[in-house]
């Protein structure tokens, strides 16, 4: 049997939190079905900080570049609000993004039935809804140099990002897009602003460029980043795959959240090119959301977001499509069950707590 190494990355405020109830999954597989998981532990964000002065040791690094998936809970909180900005909590899934060259993030945001009513969108807005935002994740002004702070030195200093595109990570990211279209309503919908800015025209450029060479079956719409955002919360449902850069991709799969009824509900799966020999490739699984420290340590928590990263996982590094389909069917019919976590909450449904979820959704998962 193929290896099934994980390490998991539960991280800061709810991430341990939401992470439990999927290791909870991960030895009720092992146990009921012989999924044959195994799974190491490591430390990401302020944890790690307050471990070793580091975001992410060197040691747990490598075992990240090891394992078959990562599964990453959350990093982040006040109380490292002031720590220097090389060692933030954010720096360690940064680097885990960039050294493992995860450039694809898929960031499907699903309504499920169940929550069509509660979203703060009317439900025909968001009723039905299946798009996918595929993210570029290693390029962009996340990683683009200069980026400094420099002492103007008369009272005055200038902060400094700069993003930075080539053709082969737009070319690459954009392939992942019309691949994943496919398989779906074929149909992509690249975003970037090439009304203000060089990459972005690059970035059209290249996506139509790949489109007519290798996709020209795919149907492709260009729309500026902006107005983007605005027909996500207009009509979302026009869209089928959204193909953007790093930080469009950030803010647009935060905004596609809310469709979903809560930012608890959106997993993603960070993935890096297949091995020329192997064709295994190096991926991340994680929820969209934050730490959120206004929750964490009550017990409130959604872990629907982290449970379905890794449906994600099991779908994408080990061809467990069966189990996969499986966990999210769970997920659907412990909703039409009426559970809701607060944040999903709406009046004559059951509130449960993070913990209550997780183990209805592991009974509906094994019955
Ligand atoms: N992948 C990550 O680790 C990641 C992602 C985003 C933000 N962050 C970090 O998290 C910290 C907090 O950031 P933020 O407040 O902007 O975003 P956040 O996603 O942590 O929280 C935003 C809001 O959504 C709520 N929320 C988030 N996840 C939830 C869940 N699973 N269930 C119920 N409610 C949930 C929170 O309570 C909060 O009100 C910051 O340090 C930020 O850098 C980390
Ligand atoms: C925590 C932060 C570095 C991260 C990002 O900006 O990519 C987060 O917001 C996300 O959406 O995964
Ligand atoms: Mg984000």
């Amino acid at each position: 049997m193929a290896s099934k190494n994980l390490f998991l990355l539960a991280g800061d405020g709810i991430g341990p939190e939401a992470m439990a109830e999927v290791k909870k999954l991960i030895a009720a597989m092992n146990d009921k079905l012989g999924s044959g998981f195994t799974a190491e532990e490591g430390l990401v964000g302020g944890c790690a900080y307050d471990a070793h002065g580091a975001a992410i040791s060197d040691a747990d690094m490598a075992k990240a570049m090891m394992a078959d998936a990562v599964l990453f809970g959350a990093v982040g909180g006040p109380k490292w609000d002031k720590v220097p900005y090389e060692v933030r909590p954010e720096a360690g899934l940064l680097r885990l993004r960039k050294d493992m060259e995860l450039f694809a993030n898929l960031r499907p945001a699903i309504c499920y039935p169940a929550l069509a009513a509660s979203s703060s969108l009317k439900q025909d807005v968001v009723e039905g809804l299946d798009i996918l935002i595929v993210r570029e994740l290693t390029g962009g002004v996340y990683f683009g140099e200069p980026k400094q702070i420099i002492d103007l030195g008369n009272g005055q200093k200038r902060g400094i990002d700069t993003q930075v595109y080539d053709t082969f990570e737009i070319e690459r990211i954009s392939g992942v897009a019309f691949e994943l279209a496919r398989t779906r309503k074929n149909h992509v919908t690249s975003m970037e602003k090439r009304n203000v800015m060089k990459s972005g025209v690059l970035w059209n450029e290249v996506v139509s460029q790949t489109h007519q060479a290798r996709y020209s079956d795919v149907k492709l719409d260009h729309m500026l980043a902006d107005a983007g955002g605005m027909q996500l919360v207009r009509w979302p449902k026009q869209f089928d795959v959204i193909v953007t850069d790093n930080l469009f991709g950030d803010m647009l799969s935060d905004i596609a959240a809310m469709l979903t009824g809560s930012i608890g509900m959106l997993p993603s799966a960070s993935l890096g090119a297949p091995d020329v020999k192997t064709k295994k490739r190096k991926a991340l699984y994680e929820p969209v959301h934050g730490s959120a420290p206004d929750i964490a340590g009550k017990g409130i928590a959604n872990p629907i977001a982290m449970i379905a990263s890794f449906a994600m996982c099991l779908r994408y590094s080990f061809g467990m499509v069966a189990e996969a389909d499986k966990l999210e069917a769970a997920i659907a019919a412990v909703l039409d069950d009426g559970l809701r976590t607060k944040d999903i909450f709406s009046a004559g449904m059951k509130e449960v707590g993070t913990t209550e979820m997780g183990d209805a959704i592991i009974a509906k998962f094994l019955g």
